[in-house]
């Protein structure tokens, strides 16, 4: 059978990424087609590793060569990725900033941040993490780093720090940098200066997504944060009760400020059902239920999901092995689904701004 690139173009060219809504070859996903006789193979390269859509997409893909060109073709299909970035983060080699927030403490924004930044990186992609949260920095604890300092070195005059690397990821936090028995009292410039240079000085090498741990509420850090870096996009953490769903919109109305003007990823609804380990099937909305994803559509942004209240989550966070470490879907299962929702709201937010500017897919 004589097919040509032409054809096969043609007819992946009916295929919609169902998230960016513009056909495959359009956005420049399909690569490498290769025809021999009746065999023909191509690339899709999707926009993150972390994709919800990657068997949806291929599937489409077969469909549409058996459709409009042959059944009879025996097709490969390489599904691959590359993450799409804005021009620009501010930080050399960096694709995407993600900051994690809250309006109110202790909801478990480190923990979503720590097990967000470990299935990212479990998908495949390259990733870091920077423990910003100068009032309560818990990433040391969390990764069983407590003490470790990370090595500094002089490259022409300026003061380069390297990142340490734990569990496949790059890591720095602020408490690497001060004493846990010892409180600092932070001024408004120190912290600006020392969270800066947590961004700036450290070799952070090729990242597809560096995801910054946030203090609660809205203050210093969070101006200092997104207007020295071009901040990919905003997920928020909240419980279900009233009084973080109230403080959670607050810090939503404060990345939305023209001042600030942060996309929102969207909303992580964390402790939202008791799930005892002997019956996992059974789930006790103990504070209420359906609170954050009310939120998110009374305030049009996307809903990343439900993360239950585990006893395994906070211990394996004290243990310093986050849950996501774990081969256990139960244990694990909803952090991994939300990280792939917040690496495909990354994926839209990207193609926005490409509709009004220029992506960069390299
Ligand atoms: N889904 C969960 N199931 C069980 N325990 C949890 C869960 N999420 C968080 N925790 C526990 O709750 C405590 C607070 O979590 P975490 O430190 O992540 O909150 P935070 O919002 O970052 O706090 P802070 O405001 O102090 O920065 C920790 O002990 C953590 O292990």
């Amino acid at each position: 059978m004589n097919i040509t690139k032409e054809q096969v173009l043609q007819a992946l060219g009916n295929v919609e990424e169902p998230d960016l809504k513009k056909d495959l070859v359009t956005l420049n996903m399909i690569q490498d087609v290769h025809i021999e006789d009746n065999r023909l193979s191509f690339s899709v390269i999707l926009t993150t590793p972390a994709c919800p859509l990657k068997a949806l997409i291929e599937n489409a893909c077969r469909n549409a060569i058996a459709h409009f060109i042959s059944k009879e073709i025996e097709v490969t299909v390489n599904m691959t990725s590359r993450v799409t970035s804005q021009k620009n983060t501010g930080v050399p080699g960096v694709k995407n900033i993600i900051a994690v927030a809250s309006g109110k403490g202790g909801v478990g924004k480190s923990t979503v941040s720590v097990n967000l930044a470990l299935a990212l990186s479990k998908t495949g992609a390259k990733v870091g993490l920077i423990d910003a949260d100068i009032y309560g920095p818990s990433i040391p604890i969390m990764f069983g780093l407590e003490g470790a300092r990370p090595k500094a070195s002089q490259d022409n005059g300026k003061t380069r720090i390297e990142p340490i690397e734990k569990y496949g990821i790059k890591l720095l936090s602020i408490g690497f940098f001060t004493d846990p028995n010892q409180p600092v009292p932070w001024r408004g410039p120190m912290v600006s200066t020392a969270v800066k240079q947590l961004f700036n000085d450290a070799d952070w090498g090729e990242l597809d997504y560096l995801v910054v741990d946030l203090p609660p509420g809205t203050g210093d850090i969070h101006i200092t944060v997104t207007q020295s870096f071009p901040v990919t996009g905003a997920v928020i953490v909240t419980t279900p009760q009233n009084v973080a769903l109230a403080d959670a919109k607050k810090g939503i109305g404060m990345f939305m400020m023209n001042a600030i003007n942060v996309p929102i990823l969207g909303i992580v609804e964390n402790m939202s059902y008791f799930t005892p380990i002997e019956l996992p099937d059974n789930k006790y909305y103990i504070f209420g239920q359906g609170g954050g994803q009310k939120l998110a559509s009374q305030l049009d942004v996307p809903f990343l999901g439900e993360i239950p209240l585990i006893k395994g989550i906070s211990d394996s966070g004290d243990a310093g092995k986050p849950i996501v470490l774990e081969d256990d879907s139960l244990m694990n299962g909803a952090f991994m689904e939300m990280a792939r929702r917040v690496a495909q709201q990354v994926s839209i937010s990207n193609a926005q701004v490409a509709n009004n500017s220029n992506v960069i897919n390299n």
